[in-house]
């Protein structure tokens, strides 16, 4: 029968699959005892789990070929190991059940592994990871990590970490439904950049059963648990009416009467910069250069790394604006080699600009490694900084970008609340301001942007929230400078034509969005925008907003 769940829709579009949950961290299996004579049926289990791991392996790396199938190859052999196995048998005879033998005996192995050169070292994941399969398999829990399917799915997830998002395939993925996270957490911003429909902060979703189908509403938050033929058509068909609307939308982005307001994407990298030239945008607005910094969190990419991946970006849009975030480490971007370990409150620690300017080596090079990236480009550079608090952390800022040589316009992000109270000040030392709303919200509600419990709080509508973009915007008109809006905010159609009502000067999103927004924006002339944004204001709740701002816009 169908039921419908609802969480908060994060990215529109509407996905039919089957659920498939992403495998958690396979946990200790207990140390429980087993009698003589069940020994030689727990070996026989255990054995077992170990040829079906390895034939699947091996049948993955054949669908796969080229280099991933002869990690798979290698990882399936890892498996097989003879000795290895014989390990297994003897703790099982010892008493153990199957599980706790693979676990222990992979442990030993483990480490003999990571003691014998860099080599054998660097093989110890992938020796972790059939050790997890292997126990999953025989405690009858999903595969930790993504699903393997070759079957597109709807992905079911407690919620996603950035060094997950690395690893998905939009191909398979046909969308996602999170327990935890708000509208601002990373797994939304992800499903925005996939393009793909995606709903957040839904208690229970880890409760659906596996293989069931689902279709998901990313627009109205819906989810329609084994839905009717009548439910599934109904949805497509509004699907496609509003896929139909964004094609026929193109060109800069304006208000109806000719109010430019450039639409910018949001990127993490060259990989996404396809998508962004696709949807038209105009350059971009936030390249969240930490991403270059996942793939390995002991210690930054080199400078020659960096130069490379900052040239692919510039170089995608000649005598377009790119604008950089130096990297912004901690909280929910936690890097090893920055981020300090023992923090009570990491979101309210050594994050962003300060821990760069904790490290000022780090900086330095990515500063230098920017400017080498532009060298001969006709592109305008300007760079920014995260989590800048006051006047004293925008000249440090900049006073590092000076020394470093770079010629880009050097800007300040508006994420705390004491940076739009007083952006007028902080505008003395840079020339642009970017409000990150994400973590503006975050701070202004005191509400964790992980927190699915919280999302209420960060909902980028909060009439408070609109306040401060309004001060921000104000006090970048009367210094004559910019104020644009980088986060999720402005991937909300409504939202921008609140946004721009307010006197923002660009808006940057995931690129999926960008014809969303155009198309809005295009409906309205600026003043019907600044008459929203005002009625918005005058409101006391974030609905109250939303729909204060759309009875002005339909001219209800
Ligand atoms: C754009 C922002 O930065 P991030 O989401 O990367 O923290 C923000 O906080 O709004
Ligand atoms: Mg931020």
């Amino acid at each position: 029968m169908e039921t419908t769940l609802r969480g908060v829709g994060v990215s529109h579009g509407v996905a039919i699959g089957e659920v498939r949950h992403m495998g958690t961290a396979v946990l200790e299996p207990p140390a429980k005892q087993i009698s003589a004579d069940q020994a030689e049926s727990e070996q026989a289990r255990a054995r077992q789990a170990v040829e079906a791991v390895a034939a699947d392996l091996m049948a993955r790396g054949a669908t796969a070929g080229g280099e991933a199938q002869a990690v798979l190859e290698a990882q399936a052999m890892m498996a097989q190991d003879p000795e290895l196995m014989s390990d297994v048998d003897r703790r099982i005879s010892g008493g153990g059940t199957a599980e706790r033998g693979v676990y222990d005996a992979f442990a030993s192995y483990r480490e003999l592994l990571a003691n014998a050169g860099e080599y054998l070292a660097g093989r110890v994941a992938d020796l972790d990871d059939v050790r997890n399969r292997i126990v999953a398999r025989l405690l009858g829990v999903p595969m930790p990590g993504l699903p393997d399917s070759d079957e597109p799915y709807v992905l079911i997830a407690r919620d996603l970490a950035p060094a997950d998002t690395a690893l998905l395939d939009p191909a398979l993925v046909l969308g996602f439904v999170t327990e935890e996270g708000g509208p601002t957490s990373h797994s939304a911003i992800l499903a925005r950049a996939l393009g793909v429909p995606a709903v957040v902060a839904l208690p229970g979703a880890g409760e659906l059963a596996e293989g069931v189908v689902v279709a998901v509403d990313g627009g109205s938050g819906e989810i329609f648990v084994d839905p009717s033929a009548e439910q599934r058509s109904l949805l497509e068909s509004k699907d496609a009416e509003r896929k139909a609307a964004l094609a026929a939308s193109s060109g800069p982005g304006a208000t109806s009467d000719g109010h430019k307001v450039p639409l910018l994407a949001n990127v993490g990298g060259p990989a996404d910069v396809p998508a962004a030239v696709e949807a038209g945008a105009e350059g971009v607005g936030l390249f969240r250069t930490e991403f270059l910094f996942l793939d390995d969190s002991t210690k930054a990419p080199s400078e020659e790394k960096q130069v490379e991946a900052y040239r692919a970006v510039l170089e995608a849009f000649p005598e377009g604006r790119v604008v950089v975030r130096v990297l912004d480490a901690g909280a929910d971007k936690p890097l090893d080699f920055l981020t300090p370990a023992d923090e009570p409150n990491p979101a309210l620690g050594v994050r962003g600009l300060r821990s760069l300017l904790d490290h000022p080596d780090v900086l330095r090079t990515q500063l230098t490694a920017l400017a080498k990236a532009a060298e001969g480009l006709p592109v305008q550079l300007e760079v920014m900084a995260p989590m800048v608090a006051d006047r004293a952390d925008a000249k440090a800022f900049a006073d590092a970008c000076r020394a470093a040589g770079l010629r880009a316009k050097f800007g300040a992000m508006v994420e705390i609340p004491s940076a739009a109270l007083r952006a007028r000040s902080i505008l003395q030392e840079v020339e642009f301001l970017s409000l990150g709303t994400n973590d503006l919200a975050q701070y202004t509600f005191a509400a964790d942007r992980q927190v699915g419990a919280v999302s209420r709080l960060q909902d980028p509508w909060q009439p408070a929230l609109l306040d401060l973009v309004a001060l921000s915007a104000e006090a970048a008109r009367a210094e004559g400078k910019s104020c644009g809006v980088c986060g999720e905010a402005a991937a909300d159609p409504l939202l921008a034509c609140v946004l721009t009502g307010l006197g923002v000067t660009s808006l940057s999103m995931g690129a999926a969005s960008i014809p969303y927004v155009r198309s809005a924006l295009a409906t309205y002339t600026l003043a019907q925008c600044e008459r929203a944004a005002a009625a918005a204001r005058a409101t006391d709740s974030a609905e109250a907003a939303r729909k204060a701002a759309e009875a002005v816009l339909s001219g209800a």
